[in-house]
């Protein structure tokens, strides 16, 4: 029986026991005390740690552990890229084809070669992640490709590897936190972490539920905009642009879910600019020792707005979701410096 990661929380997984997970002991990550970047009680979740470096990795494992149970041939993505790289090495463990759909030349370096490296066939489609999850979505879904099987996170066996984190969450610091603070690009993983609180607290093992703050970039923020006018549709951005490439997407597929879990949570959504986004890569790096990529760092620079918005204050407990890995984006490190 696995202690640790992801399939420790077998039980708690919609998943029959016949099923053989297709697993490379993902999730278990480290959840840091920050001291020097903040005063108060915050931790960062450090999913850089994860098999492949980022959260995507819960997800995938559970989503291509389904594919391979069913007999499906291979997976197709559309991804900023780490959706692209786990589901690259997943399949290439479970011995399925993949196949990914990328915004040409939108995607972080160290994710692209992910990609290449375990095998995946990577399309390129002019435009951003939306174009091309439009893609994948017409190929699978209108001109009727069943060979296969899509993976994106409007998939809900995704959503229910990423769950995890609240469950490893409460594990660790045997608290529920006050709030969690996660940067939001398609909106699969706050709905996720939100759903995961939530069992745990209908199964009474918690007695009380975190404030989920959704974090985006200014330029890619259609959930903030949504939120702060109180629409009841989805406010499109055509346009996204942020140098945090993986969040840089306008149209979040799981957007009504997102909203549900701040609404439900009394939570909020924040925009911040790619300048502190900047500034929280150099702060976590350089005062706590964590390395990131910009969009990991959003969670900082979202956690510090809040405090100067009053939102939350310095004696709340909060866990920062810290996304991806450093390693994922050198090009845009070396900018900063
Ligand atoms: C580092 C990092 N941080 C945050 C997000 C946002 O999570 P969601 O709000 O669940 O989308 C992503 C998402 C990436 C993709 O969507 C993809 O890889 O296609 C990410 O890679």
């Amino acid at each position: 029986k696995r202690r640790f990661g992801v399939w420790r929380y077998r039980e708690l997984l919609p998943i029959s026991d016949n099923v053989e997970p297709v697993t490379m002991c993902e999730g278990g990550t480290p959840l840091i005390k920050l001291n020097r970047a903040v005063d108060g009680h915050v931790y960062v979740k450090f999913e850089g740690a994860n098999p492949t470096g980022s959260f995507k990795d819960r997800g995938m494992t559970v989503g291509v552990t389904i594919a391979k149970h069913i007999g499906v041939k291979g997976v197709v993505v559309a991804s900023t890229g780490n959706t692209a790289a786990s589901a690259a090495a997943y399949a290439a463990r479970a011995g399925l084809a993949c196949v990914v759909v990328l915004p040409r030349g939108g995607v972080a370096k160290g994710k692209l070669a992910q990609s290449l490296l375990h095998g995946a066939r990577i399309v390129e489609v002019d435009g951003v992640f939306d174009d091309a999850l439009e893609e994948v979505f017409t190929e699978v879904v209108i001109n009727g490709k069943k060979d296969l099987y899509p993976l994106n996170s409007y998939n809900p066996w995704r959503l229910e590897g990423q769950k995890t984190i609240a469950f490893e969450i409460v594990d660790e610091l045997s608290e529920v936190p006050d709030a969690i603070v996660v940067p939001v690009g398609n909106a699969g993983n706050i709905s996720a972490i939100w759903k995961g609180f939530k069992e745990l607290y209908n199964y009474g093992l918690i007695s009380k539920l975190p404030r989920m703050i959704g974090v985006q970039a200014e330029g890619a923020a259609p959930l903030v905009a949504t939120w702060n006018r109180k629409s009841e549709t989805l406010l499109e951005i055509e346009k996204p642009y942020t140098i945090a490439s993986a969040i840089r997407i306008g149209k979040p597929v799981n957007w009504l879910k997102a909203l549900n879990a701040v609404k439900e949570s009394n939570g909020t959504f924040i925009a911040v600019s790619d300048n502190e986004i900047l500034n929280s890569v150099k702060d976590l790096a350089q005062y706590e020792g964590i390395g990131v990529e910009p969009a990991s760092a959003a969670s900082l620079a979202g956690y510090r707005k809040a405090i100067d918005l009053g939102i939350l204050n310095r004696d709340d407990s909060v866990v920062l979701i810290a996304t991806g890995h450093a390693l994922k984006d050198p090009d845009t490190i070396s900018k900063i410096f």
